[in-house]
């Protein structure tokens, strides 16, 4: 290893002299207390504020967390992003944004795992910290999983992004919804219709949003598994992340005898969210990335089985 150092020609002023040269300045006298208990609080004032807040908090907080799945790999560490909120009535100044944090990183010390149960405590456990009726916290993260070629079974990872949303209110309790992004070839029927040869065909980006029945069991459920399988299922193709040539054939070929629509994609996601019993409402949009154009081809179905 060559372990020469390069001579500095320059003689530099001390680092303080430096930060003086660029505008640095001595600290000025204190004044105001250093003790927690002796400062000012403003958000705990009490005053008309004249309106009540819907949701107060902290947003874009990025977090490692762990997952577990039902496909491989069945655990994983992934970066989410939090938002954390709560309402304050209009007596209330503001919210203790320090609490959100403070408590997400006691959850993580104690070995926190992302799921609706442990979001549920989260919830449930910032109301009373926070010494309000409600809290929300919605966490969004790439959520990995193995896929294999179809023929070679070389396999590779792909992610989908999932989002829960937890509310928790001290007289209605929990509102819960989950939901995952997935991506999906699709092939245009129309241009195999009218093409001598090929098809064009799009990257498509399917959201899936459901709100699941109070009972639902995720122990016995995985329910990103099956949202995934909803937009792949009824796709023109999967996506790959490891394609030798005899699987490029067989997924190429598949996706002809396969064309879609944006509009057929949303439609028979939302028939499969339909048959789900554990599902009582949703919303199935699709964003198709077209290649023909610059512009993307867009649908959505938007159920709700209560209204039946
Ligand atoms: N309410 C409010 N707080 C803000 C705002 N902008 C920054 N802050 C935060 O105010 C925080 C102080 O947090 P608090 O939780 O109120 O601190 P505290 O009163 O010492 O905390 P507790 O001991 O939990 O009562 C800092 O973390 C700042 O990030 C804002 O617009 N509204």
């Amino acid at each position: 290893m060559n372990t020469t150092k390069v001579t500095n020609k320059k003689t530099l002023p001390n680092k303080k002299e430096r930060h003086r040269l660029f505008g640095s300045v001595e600290a000025g006298p204190r004044t105001k207390p250093v003790n927690k208990q002796e400062m000012a609080d403003l958000q705990n004032t009490k005053k008309d504020f004249m309106f009540d807040i819907d949701a107060v908090g902290i947003s874009n907080v990025k977090h490692p967390i762990q997952v577990s799945s039902s496909l491989e790999p069945k655990f994983q560490t992934t970066i989410a992003s939090f938002t954390f909120t709560s309402s304050i009535d209009k007596d209330s100044k503001g919210t203790n944004m320090s609490r959100f944090t403070e408590q997400l990183h006691e959850y993580h010390s104690a070995n926190f795992f992302i799921n609706i149960d442990s979001l549920k405590q989260f919830t449930k456990d910032l109301t009373s910290r926070l010494k309000q009726k409600d809290a929300c916290m919605e966490v969004t993260f790439p959520w990995f999983f193995e896929r294999k070629g179809p023929s070679s079974n070389l396999t590779g990872l792909n992610h989908a992004d999932v989002t829960i949303k937890v509310t928790y209110d001290i007289d209605s309790g929990y509102d819960v919804e989950v939901s995952l992004t997935g991506t999906i070839t699709t092939l245009c029927p129309c241009s195999k219709e009218i093409s001598e040869y090929s098809a064009h065909n799009q990257r498509g980006n399917v959201t899936m949003t459901v709100s699941l029945v109070e009972d639902f069991d995720e122990h016995e459920i995985d329910w990103k598994q099956v949202l995934l399988e909803a937009a792949e299922s009824n796709a023109s193709a999967r996506i790959h992340p490891v394609l030798k040539r005899p699987d490029e054939k067989l997924v190429t070929e598949h996706a002809f005898e396969n064309p879609r629509f944006v509009e057929d994609i949303v439609r028979l996601v939302a028939a499969d969210l339909y048959e789900l019993p554990y599902v009582e409402k949703f919303k199935v949009t699709c964003r198709n990335e077209e290649s023909i154009h610059l512009h993307d081809a867009i649908a959505s179905v938007t159920y709700d089985k209560n209204n039946e």
